[in-house]
């Protein structure tokens, strides 16, 4: 049992409140979208308005990744959705951060730097561990309680989402809580159950797969994105140096061999692309994977018409279909329409839940919706969805009791 907002005492509390709003970031360091920010404006505004001192605690992409940085314009969009005054620190757990936690007032909100400027967030840890790290142990005692509301990080043991519970009261917020409820009961959704498992955190992808897989959950696995790449190049497809190249440089070689493995015990129901698309005189030029490789310094960049048209088919019997990961580089109009039909055929499908924070943006700019759920997780979401208890979750389940 999970205590939620309704189990706190608000007024006059110091509450440090992790929220994911890890974003798309603009060329210019602006927000690219700010979906997962307007997410948490409910927990955010209930916790300012019932008299909270609120700590924001994010993270913004990856270190070392084209994304990764400040959390300033995060602050500023924020104060814009609240209707009231963020203030921003660049500091997570220093003296200066800790001063601004203790000088905050009841009703004001003060977002803390990007917790994975500091490379224990980065790591995995149990959580009597990740409570002993830098931020925990150092800002835990200026809060009097923790709310989780990361649902879309909570698959991630890192001391910000484990370590706060084991040490300070926590709680679930609304995004947490509604999250929790809808994609709690996995099987109890209508079968045949279809996974559709795209983008390109490979590595979680080819996790899920193993666990639904096993555990019979999926009727089907459909690949797309670099995680269908990558099972091409398992199935032993030449996709050429570029594909091959991206995928060793993502550090992401050895899952070649896991989908392998994969294909050699599941391969009945895992369905691989018959095409795919590349960049070929600046348009879009569909390949048949007979046909494969591609010319030099060709990629592929989306899945093709024949595997749409094929996958289509698999969708019109499903009962439950769930997605994550776009089918292709959707930011490039060459490359959208591999998301654009994929996702588009599942709307048609009884129970449709869709996840992760890229495919989200996608399915707005492509304009898809009528979604039985959009999740704001997508690796969170999957593991939910292999019945597989999240980290965070089980820390809040363990929390220490409010004095
Ligand atoms: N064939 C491909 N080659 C390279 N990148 C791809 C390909 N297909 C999808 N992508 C990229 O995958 C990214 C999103 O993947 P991911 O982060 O796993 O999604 P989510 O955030 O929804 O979980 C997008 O930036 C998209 O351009
Ligand atoms: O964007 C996120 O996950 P998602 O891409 O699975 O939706 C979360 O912010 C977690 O980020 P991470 O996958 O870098 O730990």
């Amino acid at each position: 049992m999970i205590d939620t907002l309704d189990d706190l005492d608000v007024e006059g509390t110091t509450v440090g409140v992790r929220v994911d709003i890890n974003s798309p970031i603009a060329d210019d360091g602006s927000l690219a979208d700010d979906a997962r920010l307007r997410a948490h404006v409910d927990t955010l505004s209930e916790l300012l308005e019932r008299g909270g001192r609120v700590a924001v605690l994010a993270h913004q992409g990856r270190p070392g990744g084209d994304d990764f940085g400040t959390l300033s314009p995060h602050a500023d969009r924020l104060s814009d959705l609240l209707g009231r005054p963020v203030d921003y620190v660049d500091a997570t757990f220093s003296q200066a951060a800790r001063d601004a936690v203790r000088s905050l007032e009841d009703g004001d909100c003060v977002v803390l730097e990007n917790t994975r400027f500091y490379s224990e967030e980065y790591m995995e840890f149990d959580p009597d561990r990740a409570a002993r790290t830098q931020l925990v142990a150092n800002l835990a005692p200026v809060l009097d309680a923790y709310v989780n509301d990361a649902f879309a990080a909570a698959h991630r043991s890192q001391p910000s989402l484990v370590g706060f519970p084991t040490v300070v009261p926590g709680y679930a917020g609304r995004v947490m809580e509604s999250e929790l409820d809808v994609l709690g009961s996995i099987e109890e959704t209508p079968e045949p159950r279809i996974y559709v498992l795209g983008g390109a955190k490979v590595p979680d992808s080819i996790d899920v797969a193993w666990s639904v897989l096993e555990k019979d959950l999926a009727d089907h696995i459909l690949t797309a994105g670099v995680v269908a790449n990558v099972f091409l190049i398992a199935d032993g497809v030449d996709l050429g140096d570029a594909s091959s190249d991206f995928i060793y440089e993502q550090g992401y070689w050895d899952e070649i061999d896991r989908a392998s493995d994969l294909l050699d015990a599941y391969g009945d129901r895992i369905a691989l692309p018959r095409d795919v698309a590349v960049d070929r005189d600046d348009g879009r030029h569909e390949l048949g994977v007979n046909a494969l490789p591609p010319q030099e310094g060709e990629a592929a960049m989306d899945i093709g018409s024949s595997t749409l048209a094929y996958y289509e088919r698999l969708l019109e019997d499903a009962g439950t279909v769930i997605l994550n990961g776009p089918a292709g580089v959707f930011e490039d109009d060459r490359f959208e329409l591999g998301t654009r039909r994929l996702y588009g055929a599942a709307t048609g499908v009884p129970t449709s839940i869709v996840g992760g924070g890229d495919t989200a943006s996608a399915l707005r700019r492509l304009g898809v919706e009528g979604f039985s759920h959009v999740s704001t997780g997508g690796g969170a979401a999957l593991q939910m969805l292999t019945a597989d208890q999240l980290p965070a979750v089980s820390a809040l389940e363990r929390t220490v009791d409010a004095a």
